[in-house]
């Protein structure tokens, strides 16, 4: 396909988005009746999508409209790629602009510069302050691939030795003790033998980090509350010896854990309610909670569009009562650990604050934040302990 092709693939692919089709959706249903099309066509057909569903709204103010047309226009003004070069009318290239198109569009400013809805702007101000535009553009901005070496398997030199083998470029990085970042290559790794032989992991760089502030003791006995697919158990157990538990509300986001926990040689017990209630307590329970996950919007950003302060109430209602729920199961002495993938005050400090001002029993004995960084998403970590143990 041309690159002009692929612009009018990507126009076709937005008009499903905004009729209300999931990006992921609209994506296959324009692959299944575009055969023609290449691996490389539809990678660049997604990124043209998800780069407009990042900067939706900045593309809609410079583009002159919400159609895949205005939308792709202004994403190409905002790169400095002039439309008419594209938009010919010759071959499979999107029709020629109209006078109006041309004359059409203009700066974006304010929050649309940003690519916030206007409600959340203050509320990223409000909990980042001076960060905030920083984390508003990263935001704009595609997503870095990390990986996390599992020390069981191999050490960061082997793995990016296997990984280069197979044609994949991969870096150590300071953000975590096992974190790399990929820098080529990207879409072998799913397919790659350090993968599925459980060398390496997705998985972001500010979740790694956040999971070796945990001190698990020798033969502690851990409960993973919200473990979805186990992404957080398995880093875990990466680095320690224990027994590890992981249980979530929804039971089929666990189906595939058993297998990653074979694959990366350890061993992991899912559990439901009442097998937890039978099994507890536990020496550390970590919740990493449903959230808005805002500070991984880069990835999802669809996300960002769709939430709204009603959908943002009930997220900080659930994560509430979870952490309530969560704290009966800790052992005398044992820690409870509060994350969510959120940089909002309303998912992070506010619910810490409503939490022990129920439960006063409750201290906080360590507290960090990442930001939406160039090896990491934003992620908020919360440790408690009961007072007296
Ligand atoms: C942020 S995701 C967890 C991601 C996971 N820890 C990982 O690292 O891949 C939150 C999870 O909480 C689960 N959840 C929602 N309500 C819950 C509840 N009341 N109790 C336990 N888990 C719940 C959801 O099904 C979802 O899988």
């Amino acid at each position: 396909m041309t690159p002009a092709a692929r612009i009018s693939a990507a126009i076709e692919v937005l008009d499903a988005i905004r009729a209300g089709v999931s990006a992921e959706q609209a994506l296959t249903n324009w692959a299944r009746r575009s055969r023609f099309a290449g691996s490389g066509d539809r990678a660049a057909l997604r990124d043209h999508v998800f780069d407009v569903l990042r900067r939706w709204r900045s593309c809609a103010v410079s583009g002159g409209g919400e159609t895949g047309r205005a939308l792709m226009l202004g994403a190409l003004r905002a790169q400095g790629i002039d439309p008419d070069t594209l938009f010919t009318g010759t071959g499979h290239a999107p029709a020629p602009l109209t006078a109006a198109e041309r004359d059409g569009g203009a700066p974006p400013e304010g929050a649309a510069a940003l690519d916030l809805p206007d409600w959340l702007w203050p509320r990223f101000q409000a909990a980042l302050g001076a960060e905030a535009e920083v984390a508003a553009e990263a935001l704009r901005h595609r997503a870095p691939v990390m990986l996390r070496v599992n020390p069981r398997r191999g050490t960061a030199a082997d793995a990016i030795a296997r990984l280069a083998a197979e044609g994949i470029v991969a870096e150590p990085c300071e953000i975590a003790m096992n974190a790399l970042q990929v820098t080529g290559g990207e879409r072998k790794i799913a397919t790659s033998s350090a993968y599925l032989e459980g060398v390496v992991e997705l998985q972001d760089g500010s979740s790694q980090a956040a999971m070796e502030r945990l001190d698990v003791a020798p033969d502690a006995r851990v409960l993973d509350y919200c473990a979805g697919g186990g992404g957080k158990t398995l880093a875990l157990a990466a680095r320690a010896e224990a027994r590890w538990v992981a249980h979530d509300a929804a039971p089929e986001r666990m189906k595939d854990l058993p297998a990653r926990a074979a694959r990366a040689g350890v061993a992991v017990r899912v559990m439901d309610h009442a097998a937890l209630h039978a099994a507890a307590p536990f020496d550390l329970v970590l919740c990493d909670v449903p959230c808005s996950g805002s500070g991984t919007w880069r990835r999802t950003p669809e996300a960002k569009w769709r939430l709204t302060p009603e959908r943002l109430r009930e997220l900080t209602r659930l994560q509430t009562q979870i952490l309530a729920e969560a704290s009966r199961m800790v052992a005398p002495g044992g820690v409870l650990a509060y994350a969510t993938c959120s940089v909002l005050n309303e998912e992070n400090h506010d619910v810490i604050s409503y939490f022990q001002c129920k439960h006063p029993e409750w201290n906080i004995s360590g507290q960090e934040h990442w930001p939406i960084s160039r090896q990491g998403d934003g992620f908020f970590l919360v440790q408690l302990c009961r007072v007296n143990g």
